[in-house]
């Protein structure tokens, strides 16, 4: 008999849980939807209005849940070709289902240690302590119907992982390739993210050489740089780019991350740029922000301009991006049996660009909310 390679172990872990936003299904979910999102965040009325016109555009229904099914299925399907046996559950902070009832239902199952990973890749507090908040707050509602409390832990920030880089890579290079062959080479590459308030991007955690704060920006611009220049060892064309911001909300005097996308691509224009490629780094899936906010609001404004635009895909559930997750859950399960003495060494820790592998447990007081609340699978 030929000898098997070893079956890498998932040990301590006892499931996977598959942490997300959630949207609205259909028109009347629209309204309830948006009063989850903002219970308590004092986003203006008219904002909400307004953000709810953009579902309804869509017949009341966000592609974020349709999406996150397909990535359960992408991850299941992974897990097992590489003969993990590690069932994948899904729970949202907005929608149904909710993380509190996942959360039951796993413990219900007999999960006591579970590795989750949420869809944003970077550090943030909208991004990353939220969603430990929403754990937090889903343990004390387990702790308070008397059952018994799992460890949740959460995978770390994935935003320069090749997984979750190289999908991106290839997306921008078949966005570029739907542009005029003319205006091709000359193109610029709009990266894209979610504009957050500064204040909140200054204190998004600590980066080698960016000081205590700063991650958000520094983590999105070290992978814009990465696909730029992966960009460029394929096309052999330099194609000029910039990180820019979409989806801005709060009240006006309040300062968020800029430029907007819409304002660069009115300047590109004005420079005689002729064409963008807008790639939305800063999202998993084509959800709500990027059809709305990119494939509608800034594509028309493109439209206006006359400047020719191509939008890249997000990883979405993309086999390569699956195939990630696992890394990031055999390596927290190696740091963690090592860390109980259970394993002789440390695993490699997977990542690309300069800033290296993120931390495990966010730092003491990293990414603060407006006003402190539980958060859980940190170090405080
Ligand atoms: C950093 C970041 C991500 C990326 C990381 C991650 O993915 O987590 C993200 C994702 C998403 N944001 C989403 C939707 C919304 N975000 C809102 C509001 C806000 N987002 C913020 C930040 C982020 N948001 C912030 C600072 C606010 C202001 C209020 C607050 O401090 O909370 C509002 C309220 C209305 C408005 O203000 O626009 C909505 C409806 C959806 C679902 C899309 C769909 O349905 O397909 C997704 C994936
Ligand atoms: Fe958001």
């Amino acid at each position: 008999m030929p000898e098997q390679p070893p079956q890498p172990s998932p040990a301590p872990y006892d499931a996977v849980l598959l942490l997300s936003f959630g949207g609205p299904e259909g028109p009347e979910d629209v309204v309830p939807f948006l009063e989850n999102v903002t219970r308590g965040r004092g986003i203006p009325r008219e904002r909400l209005k307004e953000v709810g016109q953009h579902y309804f555009l869509f017949g009341g229904v966000s592609p974020i849940n349709a999406q996150n099914r397909e990535l359960l299925h992408a991850l299941r399907k992974d897990f097992a070709e590489h003969g993990l046996d590690l069932p994948v559950y899904w729970g949202n902070r907005n929608w149904a289902p909710y993380l509190t009832d996942t959360l039951r239902e796993m413990v219900t199952d007999g999960h006591r240690r579970i590795a989750v990973l949420a869809t944003s890749a970077y550090a943030s507090y909208s991004g990353c302590r939220q969603y430990r908040e929403n754990l937090a707050d889903a343990l004390a509602a387990l702790e308070g119907e008397g059952l018994p409390l799992p460890r949740v832990d959460k995978l770390r920030h994935y935003f320069n992982h090749p997984g979750f880089v190289r999908p991106m890579v290839d997306a921008t290079l078949a966005a570029l390739a739907e542009l005029p062959e003319g205006l091709r080479a000359g193109a610029h590459l709009a990266f894209t993210t979610h504009s957050i308030p500064t204040a909140a991007a200054d204190t998004s955690g600590p980066v080698p050489d960016h000081g205590e704060g700063g991650a958000y920006v520094a983590q999105h611009l070290d992978v814009a740089r990465l696909i730029a220049e992966a960009v460029r060892e394929e096309t052999g064309a330099v194609h000029p780019w910039r990180l820019v911001y979409q989806s801005r909300s709060g009240a006006p005097h309040i300062p968020w991350l800029e430029p907007d996308i819409c304002d660069h691509l009115e300047e590109l224009h004005g420079e005689g740029v002729p064409a963008a490629v807008m790639v939305p780094i800063g999202f998993v899936s084509d959800h709500m922000e990027v059809k709305y906010d990119l494939d509608t609001e800034a594509a028309a404004k493109a439209a206006d301009l006359g400047l020719p635009v191509a939008r890249a895909s997000t990883v979405g559930a993309d086999p390569r991006f699956a195939a990630a997750v696992r890394d990031l859950l055999l390596e927290r399960a190696a740091t963690e049996r090592f860390a109980a003495g259970d394993a002789p060494a440390v695993p490699e820790r997977c990542a690309l660009g300069a800033l290296g592998p993120s931390h495990d447990l966010c730092p003491v007081g990293c990414c603060p909310a407006r006003s402190p609340r539980p958060a859980a699978a940190g170090a405080d």
